[in-house]
């Protein structure tokens, strides 16, 4: 399986996502930078965290209206996975790929530190490595982490099972209904606050966030014939 990582002027978890893909998924993994206008060649995509264009506006406002997006929009519709991390999950979000919107955390504060977040559905393409309310450990580091939406999206939210990673115990943020992670409703688009690539290693402190990877390749290869 052929991963991309888009990087966007002020993207900084790229190479940690590049890392985690080749080095402990032991996949094949590409940066592709943000003016790229074709990702066929790719089965997977990732949006890595950081401060994409400053963070001006709002987070991610800006790198939505990216060269690379129309491709992303379309690797979506293809029924690719698009995993998108903190500011990844935010351009995802600017770029109506996920509903809702994501506000300045309570408190004002960037947050870095690990959370313990409950596997809320472990039934997506992203999630069938875990067991059913698994609760892992993974970092957070973010400003802008407060995830709302409005009432009925969330009552499509819960009616579609489009909640999948929730904060266990505190929540971090005030992010709305403890939501740190949400999928499309075809479940091919996951955006998620926590950073999986920052624990895939006893090393990091965590090993929690490999199964979302390597649940991405099983799924995968169960979906297509790969010849070599
Ligand atoms: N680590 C990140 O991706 C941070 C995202 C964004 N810059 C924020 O602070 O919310």
């Amino acid at each position: 399986m052929k991963f991309a990582v888009i990087v966007f002027p002020g993207s900084n978890c790229d190479v940690d996502m590049f890392h985690a893909i080749k080095d402990a998924l032991g996949e094949e993994v590409e940066y592709v930078w943000h003016s790229a206008d074709n990702l066929d060649e790719y089965d997977g995509i990732l949006l890595p965290g950081g401060f994409s264009y400053g963070d001006y506006l709002r987070c991610g406002a800006i790198a939505r209206f990216s060269n690379v997006m129309a491709e992303v929009v379309k690797a979506a519709e293809a029924g690719k996975p698009v995993l998108g991390v903190c500011n990844g999950f935010q351009i995802l979000l600017e770029a109506g790929l996920l509903p809702g919107a994501m506000r300045r955390n309570d408190g004002l504060k960037f947050i870095c530190r690990n959370v313990e977040l409950q596997v809320a559905n472990n039934e997506t393409m992203f999630t069938t490595s875990y067991e059913a309310n698994e609760t892992i450990t993974v970092p957070i580091a973010h400003g802008e982490g407060n995830y709302y939406c409005d009432e009925a999206t969330l009552a499509e939210l819960k009616e579609n099972k489009q909640i999948v990673f929730t904060y266990a115990g505190t929540n971090p943020n005030g992010s709305l209904e403890d939501i740190a992670g949400i999928t499309n409703k075809q479940g091919n688009v996951l955006g998620m606050m926590p950073h999986p690539e920052r624990a895939v290693d006893e090393l990091l402190g965590s090993t929690d966030g490999l199964k979302i990877f390597q649940s991405i390749v099983k799924n995968w290869r169960e979906t297509h014939v790969v010849t070599a």
